[in-house]
């Protein structure tokens, strides 16, 4: 089992999915669901990261229903202010309450060029600001099969990192999400999981220090279900999931924030 120290997160990344009525639909329902079994918040932290244009109805819902569900973004602008068209900055979304936001999703990669130096501008703004930045590295397919992950992945993560002060790189959740996991229903097994995710912390024992090490979360994603979850979090190193397709059906995320309760026997 993972560090007790260490609260596992389990993140729901909606991608580009669910408007804001239906986003205060999922959010109450997964809310009920939680609280009908009795969820220990404390013990397993659970978030939602829905598209910029819930956030203002999320948070409306979630600060009148005192709910003890968390939420962020999908991204942020590496500006302040001002020229930049269509882009969302660390204040506003620090006005819309949100504890999280991912920093460099390899969607974000991909298809906005995203690189280590932009991941790395991200989750310094982020940081800046107070919000917690979910920084995500991992490798694609042709990666894998060269048996490359380990320091393909490092070097993202070094990437994000650099120049963060260790009292900033502390509170940095990182998600190991290998590409050719997400969305494809290819889940990672818990000892590929286990292998990056061991890798990471030594890392950032290595270039931060132990202490930073042990309280840094790692958490995986890629094709993450209830069915999956147990094994995945039973990794030492693993500290929850970045979960994208099943986020979005309220009991299956539900299942996966109680994987618990469901691995003791619990009724499910
Ligand atoms: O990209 C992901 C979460 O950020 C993973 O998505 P899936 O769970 O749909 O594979």
């Amino acid at each position: 089992m993972a560090d007790t120290t260490r609260t596992p997160l389990m993140a729901g990344n909606w991608k580009m999915n669910i408007n804001h009525v239906e986003a205060v639909h999922l959010v109450q329902k997964l809310s009920w669901t939680l609280q009908d079994k009795k969820h220990d918040f404390e013990r397993v932290e659970v978030a939602v990261l829905p598209p910029f244009t819930d956030l203002r109805s999320v948070q409306t819902l979630v600060d009148g229903d005192r709910m003890k569900i968390v939420y962020g973004a999908q991204d942020i602008s590496v500006h302040d202010e001002g020229a930049y068209t269509g882009e969302i900055s660390a204040a506003m979304l620090s006005k819309l309450g949100c504890s999280y936001v991912l920093a460099g999703h390899s969607e974000r990669r991909q298809y906005h060029n995203e690189d280590d130096a932009t991941v790395n501008a991200k989750a310094t703004k982020a940081l800046a600001a107070g919000i917690t930045p979910i920084v995500c590295v991992g490798e694609g397919l042709e990666v894998r099969k060269e048996g490359r992950q380990v320091e393909h992945t490092l070097a993202q993560v070094d990437g994000a990192l650099a120049g963060l002060k260790p009292d900033d790189a502390r509170k940095v959740v990182i998600a190991y999400e290998p590409v050719w996991a997400i969305g494809t229903g290819e889940v990672a097994t818990p000892e590929d999981a286990q292998e990056v995710c061991a890798a990471i912390r030594g890392r950032l024992e290595e270039t931060i220090s132990p202490a930073v090490a042990d309280s840094v979360r790692i958490l995986y994603g890629g094709s993450v279900k209830m069915a999956s979850a147990g094994g995945i979090m039973s990794q030492p190193d693993v500290d929850g999931c970045l979960v994208g397709g099943a986020s979005l059906k309220v009991d299956e995320f539900a299942g996966i924030c109680r994987y618990l309760d469901l691995q003791l026997g619990y009724s499910s």
